[in-house]
């Protein structure tokens, strides 16, 4: 395309039109009667971009994917996702504008298959009735979305596999499966390598390093090893506040965070 062409104008004018950041919190806060969760944190994540919130236990990590997906209103402040405010917007609308999370505590149906486990993470998205009978009441489209998110969290081929049959890391995978069917633009992982095994987790941290680019990931994990060799850009957490930010190499290297975080882990080695 020729530069200063009406076609590359016109692409230049999209590009401007589309903010680099997909989600905007700005003065956050979240609080249980006295306790401040989440207290006035302000972060931007580029569209994406790969990004880690570390932090000790208590942090309010898990807090801020609630207040993110509208689990738990914030008290305070404002979180805008495309150039939108979704500060009170209720969680099936945010997942409806493409935000999709995985829990920290596994959330599946093991008396069922894997794709039926599917079909209900689709189903629950519209409104109608379910049936495991049969199709399960998936349209053309539906069934394309759950085999391409079952592909790309790399089980395929358990797919008539009932999830008791499955290892705990091959749950994890499901549960990436069933938050990615949607075809979320912001993915939000709750320590998705947590229990697993070190070969489960290097399969975990695959399949998380070959999502598609256009997919914006932030996730929560307390490996750092993992989260390091995973991330573009670290947040790091403490006592509900912003504590720093940086590339994993600085994250490694500051001193503060090796205080509150990794120091506190050594200390009660
Ligand atoms: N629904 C709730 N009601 C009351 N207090 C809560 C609630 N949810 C979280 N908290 C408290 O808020 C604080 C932050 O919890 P949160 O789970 O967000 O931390 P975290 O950084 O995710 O911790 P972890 O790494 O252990 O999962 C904790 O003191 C927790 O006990």
């Amino acid at each position: 395309m020729a530069a200063g062409s009406p076609a590359a104008m016109f692409c230049q004018l999209m590009r401007k039109r589309v903010p680099d950041t997909i989600l905007k919190l700005d003065h956050v806060g979240v609080s249980f009667d006295a306790l401040k969760a989440v207290d006035d944190v302000t972060l931007r994540v580029r569209r994406g971009e790969r990004r880690a919130i570390i932090g000790p236990n208590g942090a309010g990590k898990t807090t801020l994917f609630n207040a993110i997906t509208g689990v738990v209103p914030p008290t305070s402040g404002r979180v805008e996702f495309d150039g939108r405010d979704i500060t009170r917007m209720p969680p099936h609308r945010r997942a409806a504008c493409g935000i999709s999370r995985t829990f920290q505590i596994t959330n599946l149906f093991p008396s069922l298959t894997v794709e039926q486990n599917m079909q209900l993470a689709l189903c629950g998205l519209t409104p109608r009735k379910f049936s495991l009978l049969g199709s399960g009441g998936l349209t053309d489209t539906e069934r394309d979305q759950a085999d391409r998110a079952l592909a790309l969290s790399r089980l395929g081929p358990r797919a008539r596999s009932l999830v008791s049959e499955l290892s705990y890391g091959e749950q994890r995978q499901l549960e990436m499966a069933m938050a990615l069917a949607p075809g979320p633009r912001l993915l939000l992982l709750d320590e998705p390598a947590a229990g697993l095994s070190p070969a489960e987790r290097v399969i975990v941290a695959d399949v998380i390093r070959s999502l598609p680019a256009e997919i914006t990931i932030v996730l929560i994990e307390h490996d750092m090893d993992l989260v390091l060799s995973l991330v573009d850009w670290v947040t790091c957490l403490n006592n509900g506040r912003f504590l720093a930010e940086g590339a994993p190499a600085e994250i490694r290297g500051n001193a503060e965070i090796q205080d509150v975080y990794l120091g506190k882990a050594h200390r009660h080695a």
